[in-house]
């Protein structure tokens, strides 16, 4: 685990490019800029290629694409790839809505992206695994969760993180789990994609993707632990500020200290 990571992030403040949701695009803004990112959001295809060429990493998450809006992530995709900047997707709800998982295998099949970061039921359909998603959630099922996270780090080559319980980062033949983890998370809608976004800033410092995406997803798993083993009472409404605080306050030897992981 590259904990030293952390301290890269603050030192590079490294500007993370994030096609957001209407949904939770403050929380994660505010996260980002708590970890020590610099966040920039934009719908406007006319500046895909600007924000793209000053952003150390783009983050893309579909959470509510309109039709029209594809064009711009399209040419975002590909301004990224021009210019060797990475990508997290994330792949909202595509194990619930047909719509969305064939929108999102069509943008997969039209650049590359370096981290896939979804719930079980999203990796599951995008890994062509059978599962009962459930909205925005991850639903129910039976399938190896690190069997089909592998299996689509395979299929479209990047590494992939698969938030659980128990988070699952992997590139295809080397797996991370991460066991820290609070209930709390659950009752914040957004976390995964705060998790998306955190990602993308520890890719914007340039380190290796996987490494990057195992030190992002135990400092997130960390601070939002913290949080609730702090908390006097378990309560949903101040999580949310809380975690961002965390974010803000959390430290390498925190991480290190909390962090429990097994790397394989
Ligand atoms: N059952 C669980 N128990 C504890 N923590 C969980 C659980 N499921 C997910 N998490 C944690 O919640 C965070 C967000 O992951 P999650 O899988 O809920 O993403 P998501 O489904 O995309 O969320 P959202 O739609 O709210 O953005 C991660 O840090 C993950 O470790
Ligand atoms: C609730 C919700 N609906 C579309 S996106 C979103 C936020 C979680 O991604
Ligand atoms: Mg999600």
């Amino acid at each position: 685990m590259k904990f030293e990571l952390l301290d890269q992030v603050r030192t590079q403040n490294p500007i993370a490019f994030n096609i957001s949701n209407f949904v939770t695009v403050q929380d994660v803004a505010n996260g980002i800029n708590a970890i020590g990112g610099s966040p920039i959001m934009s719908e406007e295809i006319n500046e895909a290629n600007a924000m793209v060429q000053m952003s150390n990493s783009v983050t893309i998450n579909l959470g509510a694409f309109t039709e029209a809006q594809l064009d711009q992530i399209k040419a975002v995709g590909l301004a990224a790839q021009d210019n060797f900047k990475p990508v997290v997707l994330d792949p909202v709800a595509v194990g619930a809505v047909a719509y969305r998982l064939e929108r999102c295998n069509q943008l997969l099949d039209e650049f590359p992206v370096t981290v896939i970061r979804g719930n079980a039921g999203e990796v599951a359909a995008l890994a062509d695994v059978e599962w009962q998603s459930k909205g925005i959630d991850a639903g129910d099922g039976n399938a190896d969760v690190v069997a089909m996270a592998k299996a689509l780090a395979n299929k479209r080559n990047c590494v992939v993180v698969l938030s659980g319980k128990t988070d699952v980062i992997t590139d295809g033949s080397r797996v991370t789990q991460v066991y820290n983890q609070t209930d709390l998370f659950k009752l914040h809608v957004g976390s995964g994609d705060m998790l998306s976004s955190t990602i993308g800033v520890f890719l914007g410092t340039g380190a290796d993707p996987y490494e990057a995406a195992q030190m992002a997803s135990l400092t997130f798993a960390v601070a939002g632990q913290v949080v609730a083993n702090k908390m006097e009472q378990p309560l949903a409404g101040s999580f949310g500020p809380r975690l961002i605080d965390e974010l803000y306050l959390i430290n390498k030897s925190t991480v290190e200290a909390v962090g429990d992981f097994k790397e394989g």
